[in-house]
């Protein structure tokens, strides 16, 4: 990533000379693009259009909206991009960390990036996010490099979204809706599909744009106000917001059933006391590669953000022969929208419902305590701060020795593991065997040999201390949770209540 250095004649140059021409394409462009919504013919090449036109969001809406979710699952097709960060805070570093991050986003979500520049400012501008000038050269660079989309390393208003795609005259999205759309790519239970497309409605909401607004844009009338904002536009933009907040309202029932049936499943989990492990921490840190060589399970794995979007439960036992669950969940990244974190709030939830938190982190990242950080405002954010946490620092083979030590000394439950070579695995399964809650109660009985589900329960869901093989029965000591207590009751002999 390098800080743009066009100069500043460059940005004269093309400001003096092609605007007109630019805004004269872009006009005839949008004709046609209306022209096709108006009769209600899309495919794609209109799509990619008229995303660029306004946002991939109207085509859509402003014709059918019966088809709203195809559309929001549909990919976004950014081809080639060029990124743009607005750098407030920190080190040169970390906003080179961000945009490198970004760009391992929109890689995710299939595009090819191009080129990527940061302004360094306060604050973002309230008009164009980053300033005029700099909107110049970025058209430049757009100029230069032949792309086709710009992102930016941040969530922007309606407004901003708007007056830069005015300058850069292609299409301009935001982190926050590219996050959205590789949670889309990636969704695959019923339950994931729905959350984000909850998600993309209130993200598109704000933004819908309408006839009236883009008329407005044609007629050169700037935005808010003017007849042509009153037209009939206006009207339709109003119900097709009312749709999707009636659309909205449905998918969140439809969650809230989806919950519950989860809920069940957990519920059950719990009544047999199984302990559950859940397996959080920033996205590409690890965590299925965890899973997968904690258990065996053949969890994808890729070198690509939000591989996994839909929890996977495994069972799993300690070196001491306890079994207890251990879940998979959706990376954590940094700016996580909110409106995802809110949709995915129930699945989080399972996070704070554990007994206990393997939080993965990538030790070989340049920033791995960013990464704890985020993933901490996350677990804060759902109210999961009162489940113990181990910090897996994974990728120990690649990471920096001394970065590791750094991570070690700073977290005091934290262990350095590799999931690729096994390095310290065994000593995170003894970890894990520690933290996870004892059975309360230790009981002695004598149990027949017809009754040998008990025994085996007892190694299941307790901790069996000694077993023997008698002529009556087995006789077994163990530290077993109430219910199974209260099961082996009967067999326990008087001299021993
Ligand atoms: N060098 C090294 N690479 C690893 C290790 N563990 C995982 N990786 C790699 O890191 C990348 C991400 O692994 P995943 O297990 O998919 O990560 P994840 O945290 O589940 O990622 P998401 O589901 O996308 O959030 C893959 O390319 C893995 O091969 C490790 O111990 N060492
Ligand atoms: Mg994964």
């Amino acid at each position: 990533m390098t800080s743009s250095s066009s100069p500043s004649q460059d940005t004269e140059r093309f400001a003096h000379t092609s605007p007109e021409r630019l805004r004269a394409d872009a006009l005839m462009e949008e004709d046609v693009a209306w022209s096709h919504e108006i009769d209600g013919e899309r495919d794609g090449d209109q799509f990619d259009r008229s995303e660029r036109a306004a946002l991939r969001r109207v085509a859509g809406l402003s014709t059918e909206l019966e088809d709203v979710t195809e559309v929001e699952y549909r990919q976004l097709r950014l081809e080639r991009v060029v990124l743009v960060g607005v750098w407030t805070t920190g080190t040169v570093q970390d906003s080179e960390n961000s945009l490198a991050e970004l760009a391992a986003l929109a890689e995710t979500a299939g595009a090819l990036v191009l080129d990527g520049v940061i302004q360094r400012r306060d604050k973002p501008d309230a008009a164009t996010y980053i300033g005029s000038g700099k909107a110049y050269e970025l058209r430049d660079i757009v100029l230069e490099t032949g792309a086709d989309t710009v992102i930016c390393d941040g969530e922007l208003s309606p407004g901003q979204l708007i007056h830069l795609e005015d300058v850069v005259k292609v299409k301009v999205i935001d982190r926050t809706a590219l996050i959205l759309d590789i949670f889309a790519q990636h969704a695959k239970s019923r339950e994931g599909k729905a959350q984000v497309a909850l998600a993309q409605m209130q993200y598109m909401l704000p933004r819908l744009r309408g006839w009236g607004q883009s008329l407005s844009r044609q007629m050169g009338g700037g935005k808010g106000g003017g007849l042509a904002t009153r037209g009939p536009g206006e009207t339709k933009i109003e119900t097709d917001r009312r749709r999707i907040r009636e659309k909205m309202a449905k998918m969140r029932r439809e969650i809230a059933e989806m919950k519950t049936g989860r809920e069940i499943k957990r519920q059950e989990r719990k009544r047999h006391r199984v302990p559950s492990v859940a397996i959080a921490g920033y996205t590409n840190a690890g965590k299925s590669s965890l899973l997968n060589r904690l258990t065996g399970a053949g969890v994808l794995v890729e070198n690509a953000l939000f591989a996994t979007l839909d929890p996977t439960v495994r069972r799993a036992e300690t070196p001491s022969g306890r079994l207890y669950t251990l879940a998979d969940t959706v990376g954590f990244v940094r700016h996580l929208p909110h409106h995802l974190v809110e949709a995915f709030r129930s699945t989080m939830e399972e996070v704070g419902e554990s007994d206990l938190i393997l939080h993965v982190v990538d030790g070989s990242h340049p920033a791995p305590e960013e990464q704890l950080a985020a993933v901490r405002e996350v677990i804060r954010d759902v109210g999961a701060t009162d489940v113990p946490e181990i910090v897996v620092i994974n990728k120990a083979d690649a990471a920096d020795p001394l970065t590791l030590q750094r991570l070690m000394r700073m977290e005091k439950r934290s262990i350095a593991v590799s999931a690729r070579t096994g390095k310290g695995i065994q000593e995170l399964l003894a970890l894990i065997d520690n933290e996870l809650p004892r059975p309360s109660v230790e009981v002695e009985a004598l149990v027949p040999y017809t009754h040998g589900k008990l025994v085996a329960r007892a190694h299941d869901e307790g901790e069996v201390i000694s077993e023997e093989h008698t002529p009556e029965g087995t006789l077994l000591k163990a530290r077993v949770h109430e219910e199974l207590a209260a099961d082996l009751a009967p067999y326990v002999p008087a001299q021993a209540v």
